[in-house]
């Protein structure tokens, strides 16, 4: 067995007056226990083998369900029995407050502890060989009923208090110690190198310290704060004292057993030949120190850092690549549309524009037929007004009369402007302002303006010559424009016929224009939503875009923060395992010392 072993027990959850009776359990993080290694994992690492869980290993690991005679049996039997043959021995329990040390030293009926079971090897070994040996007090012992009692005078000294971690927590380190003087046996003992006379003195002692406890987590004021701060002290001592002793040979200098009494009583059990064994008990709860959060924080740090690094900030950036995609996309689409969207306004306006023109063109020409059937009744020339221009024809009569005539597009042959302020029509009666055309030369007649038949009866020259007051214009004097082709006048400025059929065909023209335009308009509507919905799509995407760019900003700042005070205790942290470091290197007792952190003395 080696001088110092050093083993973990975990107890079972317990359960509190605030939890009504449930089990107390730490949804954040479980112990996992396989042969002599202990790992603290997260609750989202299935795998019992990762890396990102915090191992120890020690010498032995007990889990829950472990019994104090076990932990006895493998861990404590054999200091018992070098303390029967005059080594010295000591057993520590330590831990957090309210993690089993009572428990595991002094036990239960139905599992007694430690110490229990010590003195009842004890005194087995004595009966076997023979011999016993009174205590150092003056008390006599000669059975483990009498140490028992004697514990039991001890209990009563110990002083015990409430607190929030544990409502019978020790507030004092108790101390068992038996003084085992033994004399060599000849009979039991034949060939042996000691004689009958020598005296072996040994020391055993079992210890269940106080908790080293979290002021903030155990509540503790007044009494129990005052009490608190000397426990911390004197455990404080107990880990520099074992850090001293572990940095062996001339290096380790001056070991401070006087800074406290614990460290000054235990002295001859420290050093030396004696064997210790140090059982740490751990808390299901969790009750942390500083240091152990502290470490534990950074962990997670790491663990959020390559998260953001790795999968998270990919995942994130997949999901802005994908929001701006969409953006650009729905962008194209609201131009397209846009586009799409001036294309019908613009067809719309044309088709707006030909419908009014063909509007007006009906109109004019339902005046035409109109006028046409009041000139058949009294002859009255009339001016058609053919769109943007007025066309007048002056039409050769018979008698070498000309008169203005309506026409159809079949009719016209030639058109000549006359002055603007004459465009008044002769009439039956004699006007003032009107004239008469007379031709010159009859013989020169315009093949390009055939008589219409309607004029033949419609007047005569003399008619004319009287109703004009004699005022005669030579028609072969005006100017005649060239004959017009009637395939040459662009179809948009063909009048219609005068006839029914054409008005109909305009009619039936103008009304498909106005279910053209109603339909187009129904789909500029169309258009125009289809557009505004777009809109609101860009817009909440780009607010989605944003927020995700604000959460992983928030996160980068948070990291940042944490990691600065990291940096500034880093620098504490890392000093202390440094030495720690170097005190194990040359540490030659234990090795499963070593697998402690330093915060845990
Ligand atoms: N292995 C175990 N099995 C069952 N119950 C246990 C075990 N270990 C501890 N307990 C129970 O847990 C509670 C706290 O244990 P205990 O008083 O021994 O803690 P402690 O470490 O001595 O605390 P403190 O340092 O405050 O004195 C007690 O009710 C105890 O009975």
């Amino acid at each position: 067995m080696e001088k110092i072993c050093v083993a973990v027990r975990v107890r079972p959850p317990v359960p509190t007056s605030s939890s009504d009776g449930e089990w107390q359990t730490s949804n954040e993080r479980c112990w996992r226990i396989e042969d002599n290694r202990i790992s603290l994992h997260s609750p989202f690492d299935s795998n019992p083998a990762s890396n990102n869980a915090l191992s120890f290993a020690f010498d032995h690991v007990f889990d829950r369900s472990s019994s104090n005679g076990r932990i006895y049996g493998l861990l404590i039997k054999d200091i018992i029995t070098a303390a029967a043959r005059g080594f010295n021995g000591t057993v520590f329990a330590y831990g957090q407050t309210s993690s089993g040390k009572t428990y595991t030293m002094n036990g239960s009926e139905d599992d007694p502890g430690i110490i229990h079971l010590a003195i009842k090897d004890i005194f087995k070994n004595i009966q076997m060989r023979g011999i016993y040996v009174a205590g150092l007090r003056e008390e006599i012992v000669s059975n483990t009923e009498q140490v028992l009692n004697l514990i039991k005078v001890g209990e009563a000294n110990r002083h015990v208090g409430q607190t929030n971690a544990n409502v019978r927590s020790s507030r004092s380190h108790t101390i068992f110690r038996m003084v085992i003087e033994s004399r060599g046996n000849d009979a039991s003992c034949p060939g042996k190198s000691f004689t009958a006379d020598a005296v072996r003195v040994s020391v055993l002692n079992l210890v269940d310290l106080a908790g080293s406890e979290r002021i903030a987590k155990t509540g503790a004021e007044g009494e129990r704060l005052k009490e608190g701060k000397h426990i911390n002290k004197s455990l404080l001592t107990l880990g520099n004292v074992i850090n001293k002793l572990s940095d062996g040979g001339k290096q380790r200098g001056h070991i401070p057993y006087r800074d406290s009494k614990l460290t000054r009583i235990l002295q001859p059990a420290l050093g030396g030949n004696a064997k210790t064994s140090i059982i740490c008990t751990v808390a299901p709860e969790e009750i942390l120190t500083d240091a152990a959060l502290l470490k534990r924080q950074k962990l997670e740090i790491e663990q959020l850092r390559q998260q953001l690094q790795g999968h998270h900030s990919e995942v994130l950036e997949q999901e802005i690549f994908k929001l701006r995609n969409e953006m650009l996309k729905s962008e194209l689409e609201r131009e397209k549309l846009a586009m799409e969207l001036e294309e019908e306004r613009k067809l719309h306006k044309e088709r707006d524009h030909y419908t009014r023109e063909q509007q007006m063109k009906v109109d004019s020409l339902s005046n035409c037929v109109h006028s046409d059937q009041d000139r058949n009744s009294c002859q009255i020339p009339i001016v058609a007004r053919l769109d943007m221009q007025f066309v007048f024809i002056l039409v050769p009569l018979m008698q070498g009369v000309s008169t203005w005539q309506s026409f159809s597009e079949e009719r016209i042959d030639s058109h000549s402007m006359l002055h603007s302020d004459s465009f008044r029509t002769p009439s039956s009666e004699a006007q003032a302002n009107t004239f008469v055309a007379k031709r010159s030369d009859y013989s020169r007649l315009p093949d390009s303006s055939p008589l219409s038949i309607n004029f033949i009866d419609a007047t005569d020259e003399d008619l004319w010559l009287g109703l004009n007051k004699g005022c005669i214009t030579d028609l072969d004097k005006l100017q005649m424009t060239p004959g017009l082709k009637a395939n040459s006048v662009p179809s948009s400025y063909i009048s219609p016929v005068l006839s029914l059929q054409g008005k109909l065909e305009f009619g039936r023209a103008a009304e498909s224009h106005h279910k053209l335009k109603e339909v187009y308009e129904q789909r500029c509507n169309a258009l125009e939503k289809e557009c505004s919905l777009l809109r609101e799509e860009k817009d909440s995407l780009a607010q989605a875009l944003a927020e995700e760019t604000q959460k992983r900003k928030d996160l980068e700042e948070d990291i940042q923060r944490i990691a600065l005070a990291f940096a500034r205790r880093g620098g504490l942290l890392k000093s202390v395992h440094d030495k720690f470091k170097i005190k194990l290197k040359n540490l030659t007792i234990p090795h499963a010392i070593q697998v402690l952190p330093p915060q845990e003395y």
